[in-house]
């Protein structure tokens, strides 16, 4: 096993690249989650890593071998890399051990698919055939595919893509579990946000070509680069505002921030406390969502913000109630 290493990557289909210069990164071992809106290029960064396709600058290494750069590229099956596609994509004439020792030398195929059959929480589905699984059963068999000849490094597409909210939460434990028993070495893609910071090490942002942030994912989260970054990593109340001697002035009050100037002030909606102590509000609407509740506000200026509060909603709508801001907010000044 060993880290994938990209270096001022360019890559592209017309004119203009898609990737710009791609600067990652994941180390031995390690969970990456490459994140980014739809159309910003993960698909294009997945099938130069895999050998799909050519660069037109920079480079691609694996322990060191350098797997592409202009002019060199090695092919796919050369690489040492196993991927797992967003819908399975196992073949439908071969049973699941057939599946997963597909690659393998008869010598070892046997041993080797129970092994990988029991770390991906399927032992004793061998002899089922594909059409028998649940997406996220198949989704495992994949993975288990994927991990057969050891590669290097394990790319995923969106591989929860197609699973409903229960199971995808279920089968991101399990394949990080597995991923860490077996000491793989991964990268992800997704637009998902909550994925990407739910089950990687480290998250990339990537935005407009480049890697906006590269981060664990209380970094990207509670750290962003920048207030692009802050908007699509999750969600967020924003106030126009200045700031100034540690403070921010805003319609929740002065609220402790880092930097100064005129500009945009942040805070997540979990920061948002309802009801005891803070601004005056009244409560718009209350959306209940199972383990915790979006409680939509209107301030006394006419300001609309969101608070996610746990468990049950202490308010109802129509309801007078007070908001106070626990925490620092962010603050991203206006570029001069
Ligand atoms: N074969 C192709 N020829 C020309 N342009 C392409 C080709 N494949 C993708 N593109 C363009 O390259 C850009 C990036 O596409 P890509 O599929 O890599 O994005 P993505 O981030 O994976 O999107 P999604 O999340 O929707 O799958 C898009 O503008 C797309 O239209």
């Amino acid at each position: 096993m060993s880290g994938l290493d990209v270096k001022a990557l360019v890559a592209g289909y017309g004119a203009d690249p898609v990737l710009r210069g791609v600067d990652l990164a994941v180390p031995e071992g390690g969970l990456l989650a490459v994140l980014g809106p739809s159309g910003c290029g993960k698909t294009t960064l997945l099938r130069v890593l895999a050998g799909f396709h050519p660069v037109r600058a920079g480079r691609v290494s694996l322990g060191g071998r350098v797997l592409s750069e202009p002019g060199t590229q090695v092919p796919p099956e050369k690489r040492g890399i196993g991927i797992v596609p967003q819908e399975g994509a196992l073949f439908p004439h071969l049973s699941v051990a057939g599946n997963i020792g597909f690659g393998l030398p008869r010598a070892q195929r046997a041993c080797r698919v129970d092994e990988l059959l029991e770390l991906v929480g399927l032992a004793g589905y061998g002899r089922r055939m594909p059409a028998q699984l649940s997406g996220g059963q198949q989704q495992r068999v994949a993975l288990a595919r994927a991990l057969a000849p050891r590669p290097g490094v394990v790319l995923m597409d969106e591989p929860f893509s197609a699973l409903d909210a229960g199971l995808r939460d279920e089968l991101r434990a399990d394949v990080r579990a597995a991923l860490r028993a077996f000491g793989a070495t991964a990268l992800l893609v997704t637009h998902d946000q909550e994925e990407a910071l739910g089950v990687a090490d480290l998250v990339a942002v990537l935005r407009d070509g480049v890697v906006a942030q590269l981060g664990t994912p209380e970094q990207v989260y509670a750290e962003p680069a920048d207030l692009g970054v802050a908007l699509f990593v999750g969600e967020a109340v924003t106030f126009d505002g200045t700031a100034g001697a540690g403070v921010a002035e805003t319609p929740l009050g002065r609220l402790p921030v880092r930097g100064s100037g005129a500009g945009t002030v942040l805070v997540r909606p979990e920061q948002l406390r309802v009801g005891g102590d803070g601004v005056a509000a009244t409560v718009d609407d209350v959306l209940f969502h199972g383990h915790d509740a979006t409680v939509l506000l209107r301030l006394a200026d006419g300001a609309r913000v969101r608070s996610r509060v746990q468990g049950r909603p202490p308010v109802r709508p129509g309801d007078t109630t007070a908001v106070r801001v626990s925490g620092d907010a962010l603050f991203f000044a206006r570029p001069s």
